[in-house]
C-alpha cells in the first residue's frame, strides 16, 4: 500500500503483548507507530503529536468488559480533533457495542483476534481519507487567502533603492525573519511577496494577514485557526494563517497592532513552530518563514510597554527599510509607466504615455500616500484623460507644484474642493505630520482604526 508519507498511528491498549504484536505488524508496513497503555496517555500523545489514525481498545482497567472507558475515549479524541479517524478493537464485541462506537464517532470497529490484512487495509484507508480531508480544508482556506492578495513585481531603479534591493536579494534565500519598515503605501506588501518569490519557498504558499484591519478578538483565530464550537460563530473547524502558510511565508502586515496576548503566542511559534487552534488542546507544528511589516516605531512601542522586546528581536533578524516615494524620484517614471500600462489594459483604453509636464508634475509632487497614491492617481488619469497623452490636469492632484519646504503639498483653496477632497487632504496632511504613522493619525483625526483604514482605501492612500 502506498501513501506519500507512511501513516502515523497511535495504538492504545492495556495489554503489552497486543501492543507489541500491532507495533510489529504496522511497522512492517512502514507505519510510524506510538503505543500507549491508558486513555490518559492516549490523549496526551494526541495533544502533542500529529497522528493520522488512532487504533484503540475499549477496556483498560483490569476485569472490566463494559467498554465505557473506550467509549469515553472516542468522545475525548473527537474533542481534540473531530476529523481524526478512531478505529476500535475489542475482544468483547456485540452488535450493540459496535453501534454505540459508531454513534460516538468511531470510523471502524474490529474484533480481536484481528485479521492482519484487514487491520492494515483499514489503517491505510482511514489515513488517506483523513489527509485528503485535512488537505481540502487547508486548500480552501489558502485559496481564500490568495484571492485577497494581489501579486506584482517589485519595481525600483533609483539610487536610494539600490542598497534596499541588494539586501532583499541577499537575504531572501535564507529562512531569516525579515521586518520591513516604511510609511503607508511604500510597497511593504509588494516587497514581502518579492522576497518570497526569490526564496527557496517560492513554490509554497505566500499567505498574508493585516493585523491593523482585524476587529478586536479575532486575531488569535485568524492566526492560529479554531475548532468548531470554540466560540459562538465557530460553525466549523478552520485553519489559521500559520497552517495555511506551512512550508511557505507568512506576511504579517501592521505587526505593531498585534495584541499583547497574541505576541506571547507568536513568540512561541517563532521559537518552536508550535501552536494550538483556538478551542483545541492539540498542538500543531509548522515550518513558516515570517516577513512582517510596520509603519510605526517598534523600538518606541517596546519602551512604552506595548510591544515585547524579545518578539521584536525575533522578527527583526534582518531589517529592510523602504524610503518614502518623495525620496525616490528616480523610480517615479518607471512606476508611473507600469501603472499606466496596467490600467490601460484594464479599462481597454489607448493612451500614448505622459506629456513631459505631467511626468515632471508627478516627480515633483510629495506623495504622502506613496506608491499606492501614485497607482490610484494614474488609474484616475486613465479614466479621465481625453487626449492621446496624459496631461497635468488629468492627474487631479490637490497640489501640483510641491515646494521643497513643504514637499507634500501646498494648501489648496477650499473653494475648489469637494467634501471628499477636504477629507482626503486632512488625512494626507495628518499622515505626513505623523511621519506615516497610521495609528497616531487615526487618533489625531478621532477615527477608529477600521474607519481610518476604510478611508485610506477609498482615497487610494
Ligand atoms: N516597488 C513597487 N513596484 C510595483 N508596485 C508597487 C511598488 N511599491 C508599491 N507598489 C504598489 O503600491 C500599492 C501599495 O503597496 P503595498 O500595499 O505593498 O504598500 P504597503 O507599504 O504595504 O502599504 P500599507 O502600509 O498601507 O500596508 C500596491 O498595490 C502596488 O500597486
Amino acid at each position: 500500500m502506498s501513501l506519500e508519507k507512511p501513516p502515523s498511528v497511535l495504538v492504545a491498549d492495556d495489554q503489552r503483548d497486543i501492543l507489541h504484536a500491532l507495533r510489529v505488524l504496522l511497522r512492517g508496513e512502514g507505519c510510524k507507530v506510538k503505543t500507549v497503555n491508558t486513555p490518559d496517555e492516549a490523549l496526551d500523545a494526541l495533544a502533542h503529536n500529529p497522528f493520522d489514525v488512532a487504533l484503540i481498545d475499549l477496556n483498560y482497567a483490569r476485569d472490566t468488559t463494559s467498554g465505557d472507558e473506550g467509549l469515553d475515549l472516542i468522545g475525548e479524541i473527537q474533542k481534540l480533533d473531530p476529523d481524526l479517524p478512531v478505529v476500535v478493537m475489542t475482544a468483547w464485541a456485540t452488535i450493540d457495542l459496535a453501534v454505540e462506537c459508531m454513534r460516538r464517532g468511531a470510523a471502524d470497529f474490529m474484533q480481536k483476534p484481528w485479521e492482519n490484512a484487514r487491520v492494515i487495509a483499514t489503517i491505510f484507508n482511514q489515513a488517506e481519507l483523513y489527509r485528503a480531508k485535512h488537505r481540502a480544508t487547508v486548500l480552501a482556506d489558502e485559496n481564500r487567502a490568495l484571492k485577497e492578495s494581489k501579486s506584482r513585481d517589485f519595481l525600483a531603479k533609483s539610487d536610494v533603492m539600490k542598497p534596499v534591493l541588494e539586501i532583499m536579494h541577499k537575504v531572501a534565500p535564507s529562512d531569516a525573519n525579515i521586518l520591513i519598515t516604511g510609511e503607508n503605501g511604500t510597497g511593504k506588501g509588494v516587497a514581502a511577496r518579492y522576497i518570497h518569490s526569490l526564496s527557496a519557498r517560492a513554490t509554497e504558499p505566500f499567505v498574508s494577514i493585516n493585523m491593523g484591519g482585524l476587529a478586536t478578538g479575532v486575531a488569535e483565530s485568524e492566526l492560529f485557526g479554531h475548532v468548531k464550537g470554540a466560540f459562538t460563530d465557530a460553525k466549523s473547524d478552520r485553519a489559521g494563517r500559520f497552517e495555511m502558510a506551512d512550508g511557505g511565508t507568512l506576511f504579517m502586515d501592521e505587526i505593531g497592532n498585534l495584541p499583547m496576548e497574541q505576541q506571547q503566542k507568536l513568540l512561541r511559534v517563532l521559537e518552536t513552530g508550535e501552536f494550538e487552534r483556538v478551542g483545541s488542546s492539540r498542538t500543531l507544528k509548522v515550518n513558516v518563514r515570517i516577513v512582517s511589516a510596520t509603519n510605526s516605531d517598534l523600538q518606541k512601542s517596546v519602551k512604552e510597554g506595548l510591544f515585547r522586546e524579545d518578539l521584536l528581536y525575533r522578527l527583526n533578524t534582518i531589517p529592510v527599510h523602504l524610503p518614502p516615494l518623495r525620496e525616490r524620484e528616480g523610480d517615479i517614471p518607471l512606476l508611473a509607466n507600469a501603472f499606466l500600462k496596467q490600467h490601460l489594459k484594464r479599462y481597454n483604453k489607448a493612451i500614448d504615455g505622459f506629456l513631459d509636464q505631467a511626468l515632471e508634475t508627478l516627480k515633483r509632487y510629495g506623495w504622502p500616500g506613496n506608491v499606492r497614491e501614485l497607482d490610484h492617481t494614474i488609474e484616475r488619469a486613465v479614466l479621465l484623460a481625453g487626449g492621446d497623452k496624459i496631461k497635468v490636469s488629468d492627474l487631479g492632484l490637490v497640489s501640483t507644484a510641491a515646494t521643497s519646504d513643504d514637499s507634500a503639498m501646498n494648501t489648496p483653496s477650499l473653494d475648489d474642493m469637494s467634501l471628499e477632497d477636504v477629507e482626503k487632504y486632512l488625512i494626507q496632511r495628518t499622515l505626513k505630520r505623523n511621519g506615516g504613522n497610521a495609528t497616531k493619525t487615526a487618533e489625531d483625526l478621532g477615527l477608529s482604526r477600521s474607519a481610518f483604514y476604510r478611508r485610506l482605501q477609498r482615497f487610494g492612500l
